[in-house]
């Protein structure tokens, strides 16, 4: 047999009393792509920190070609031939992208920006080199990281969740690069909760349970559901039938809205206009950085409109454009952003203090000063009712693993009960159960009455929730497309903007 590239013998880690990684043995095969998987808080992304040196093992040893490895630091890791992209992304927001390169790529400014310029052509990651970070959309940060990685010559490569934010188009092109990569001899450690993605792409999977090993299994002889069966022990909940769309009362309407940023590099928008009705769910497709950050920006009230553009947002019937967000939310809105540490959580506040931040009108203070048990009482039900998975409403939102932290707010939010619900990525990085849960969840919603926004970049999860669907492209929105007429090669046309406005006007 050939020596693996990679070997992980008994590798155990804690964190205080939580075990995320308990006795795990994982082979890496040379010239393999080898899926991870696991539901939320399965301890993939651990297993991945231990391997690129950013955490030690409690106990348990790693080999690499052969040979015992310590890694004490992803520098280190990385001069080993070891890369990693993650989920969180690790970037400078104030650098561009050919500075952020350079902290982990030796080059001078221009050859780096021409190798990135090359590498965007080919693997369809195209981003500006020199724009700033802090410019950029979740979906094409997650591009920087890619190629930044792809930069140092990794002989394995681990991606967590690396299609979670591309869009459909890149993500074939991105396996075309990842096969390319494999057939030149690299590895690819490959974590996706996408279970069709790691049948079409990977040769070999591991199967994580609660921080242990339940399987290793070769994903293209099983189908989607023996693997979610393995993952999560137990069969897929069939999805909510969506009731007879009730034409109710608009509780978002926007009209003709034309915004330009002070931003040089943020994307316009022109004459865009959208109505969400209670008891249906609007669907936003298209390309990250079409607009989609500024557009939700200017709902949620982040960013309120100048005094002279009134009458343009209205949401339950009142002219919201100049209002802020807190006065939104009095409205009986909610709203998850795309971006959950930082917008949608504090990491280094208590889950607690985070149920807080929006939950607070619902009696969580008492004379100004917070009711501790009520607060714990929501943070608890939240919890529980969507299932995060973690110690208690005490621990910092930091510490739970990216699809838990996605479950908690996206939890918090609906237990407010807004009228109108505004969601970017609802099933960001969440696993396939939890994923089809909140599904469910706001399939359930909509049949009760409330309104519901989403701005998703997954095509299929839009089909599967939305009643309509607009597509923005360069700021500009495509007319409301009845999903049930609408087939997924309509939406992807008005992604890449092959629609005149001639078309849009008659569509
Ligand atoms: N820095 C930390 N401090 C405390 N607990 C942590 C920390 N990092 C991870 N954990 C815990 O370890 C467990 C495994 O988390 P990990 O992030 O490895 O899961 P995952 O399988 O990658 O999940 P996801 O699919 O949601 O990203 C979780 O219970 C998580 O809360």
């Amino acid at each position: 047999m050939t020596v693996p590239l990679l070997s992980l013998r008994g590798i155990s880690k804690s964190y205080g009393q939580n075990r995320a990684n308990q006795a795990i043995d994982l082979d890496v095969a040379p010239k393999s792509i080898h899926a991870v998987l696991g539901e939320n808080g399965a301890g993939k992304s651990t297993l991945m920190k231990v391997i690129y040196g950013v955490e030690q093992p409690d106990s348990g040893a790693v080999i690499w070609e052969g040979e015992p490895l310590s890694l004490a630091s992803p520098a280190q890791a990385r001069r080993k031939g070891i890369g990693m992209v993650f989920q969180h992304f690790s970037l400078f927001e104030t650098l561009t992208v050919v500075e952020n390169t350079q902290l982990v790529v030796p080059g001078r400014k221009a050859e780096l920006a021409d190798a990135i310029g090359k590498l965007g052509r080919d693997f369809g990651l195209e981003v500006d080199p020199l724009a700033h970070v802090h410019t950029l959309s979740v979906g094409e940060r997650q591009r920087v990281e890619i190629i930044r990685c792809l930069l140092t010559n990794p002989k394995l490569l681990i991606l967590d969740e690396p299609t979670s934010v591309l869009p459909p188009q890149s993500v074939e092109r991105l396996f075309e690069t990842l096969r390319r990569l494999r057939d030149g001899g690299v590895s690819i450690l490959f974590i996706s909760h996408k279970l069709e993605e790691i049948r079409a792409i990977c040769d070999r999977a591991t199967i994580l349970r609660g921080g242990c090993v339940t399987g290793h299994v070769d994903p293209r002889k099983h189908d989607a559901h023996d693997l979610a069966r393995m993952m999560i022990g137990r069969d897929m909940p069939e999805p909510l039938p969506a009731l007879p769309i009730s034409g109710g009362e608009k509780r978002l309407e926007i009209i003709g809205l034309d915004y330009r940023p002070d931003d040089p590099f943020a994307m316009p928008l022109s004459t865009l206009s959208l109505t969400v009705r209670s008891g249906e769910i609007l669907g936003i497709a298209g390309i990250s950085g079409n607009g989609q950050s500024e557009l939700a920006s200017l709902i949620s009230g982040e960013v309120v409109l100048p005094g002279e553009q009134c009458e343009r947002i209205y949401m339950m019937g009142k002219d919201v454009s100049t209002l802020n967000a807190a006065a939104r939310r009095q409205l009986g809105f909610a709203f998850v952003p795309e971006d959950r540490l930082g917008r949608g959580a504090v990491p280094e506040m208590s889950l607690t203090q985070n149920s807080l931040l929006t939950a607070h009108p619902l009696n969580l203070l008492r004379y100004g000063l917070v009711d501790e048990p009520k607060a714990m009482t929501f943070t608890n039900e939240c919890i529980r009712q969507y299932d995060v998975r973690t110690p208690g409403p005490g621990v910092e939102a930091g510490s739970l693993s990216g699809g838990n932290l996605q479950k908690f707010i996206v939890g918090r939010e609906i237990m407010l009960s807004p009228k109108l619900l505004f969601i970017a990525q609802p099933t960001w990085g969440v696993d396939i159960g939890a994923a089809s849960a909140i599904r469910r969840r706001l399939v359930g919603l909509r049949n009760e009455g409330m309104a519901i926004l989403i701005i998703s970049e997954e095509l299929e999860e839009l089909f599967e929730l939305c009643d309509f669907i607009q597509v923005l492209h360069h700021g500009v929105l495509s007319p409301a497309l009845v999903t049930r007429d609408t087939r997924p090669e309509d939406i992807g046309r008005y992604m890449i903007g092959a629609h005149s406005s001639q078309e849009k006007a008659s569509a």
